[in-house]
């Protein structure tokens, strides 16, 4: 038995994904885990190897990638991003819900396989709310946020496609929006709960 089933969230760069997703491990770090995805990007101030991402180069991430070492990949803004099979099973052997944070390329790649996450679209109250929170988290170059704003008109277009998603989530007041998610998730924290307990 594999376990939980895997959450998955998508939706655009600096909707507000890692800020619900953190909250969410954080109150229930014995139910969820996190899916370490690697990238080809480089790290930011305050974010940690094996913990956000396992940072590599290009050669060494394509060279795992053909090697059938994982289970979607995606070019996202120039750089390489991908969850490795160990990446999730680390967490299912924990018998954690997976917690995966993926763009849209990774969605439509997931659905081919035999995961069967929940699918959680997280979406900004606006485009302008967007362009300012990404601005006001100082993360990126102007070149990097034009690229991420571009992305993200495609993200929030794709996040209305009929059947790609369980749940969206308007991520406008984050308490409000955290009290939706923990909603949404109700259901399979209790089952997680239970069975530690039984
Ligand atoms: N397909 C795929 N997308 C990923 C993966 N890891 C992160 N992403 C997505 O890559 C995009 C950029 O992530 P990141 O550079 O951390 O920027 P942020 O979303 O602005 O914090 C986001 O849409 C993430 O959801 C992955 O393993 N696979
Ligand atoms: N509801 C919210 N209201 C105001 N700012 C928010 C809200 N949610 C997230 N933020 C801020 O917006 C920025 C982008 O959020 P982040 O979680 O990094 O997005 P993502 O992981 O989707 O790229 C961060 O600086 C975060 O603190």
């Amino acid at each position: 038995m594999a376990g939980p089933r895997p959450v998955v969230f998508s939706g655009p760069s600096g909707a507000g994904k890692s800020t619900l997703l953190k909250k969410l491990i954080k109150e229930h770090d014995n139910v969820f885990g996190f899916s370490v995805s690697h990238t080809t990007r480089n790290p930011r101030p305050g974010e940690e190897n094996g913990r956000d991402y396992h940072y590599v180069t290009r050669e060494k991430m394509q060279a795992a990638i053909d090697n059938g070492e994982f289970i979607e990949n995606a070019e996202f803004s120039g750089n390489l991003y991908g969850t490795s099979k160990a990446a999730v099973q680390a967490v299912q052997a924990k018998n954690l819900i997976c917690i995966l944070d993926i763009d849209m390329q990774g969605v439509k790649n997931i659905k081919k396989t035999d995961l069967n996450p929940i699918y959680i679209s997280i979406q900004p109250p606006s485009m302008d709310i967007l362009e300012k929170r990404l601005r006001d988290r100082k993360t990126e170059s102007e070149e990097s946020l034009q690229k991420r704003l571009n992305a993200a008109r495609v993200e929030m277009e794709f996040s209305k496609e009929p059947g790609m998603f369980d749940v969206v989530i308007v991520n406008d007041n984050l308490d409000d929006a955290y009290g939706r998610l923990k909603q949404t998730l109700l259901e399979e924290i209790n089952k997680v709960n239970k069975a530690k307990t039984s």
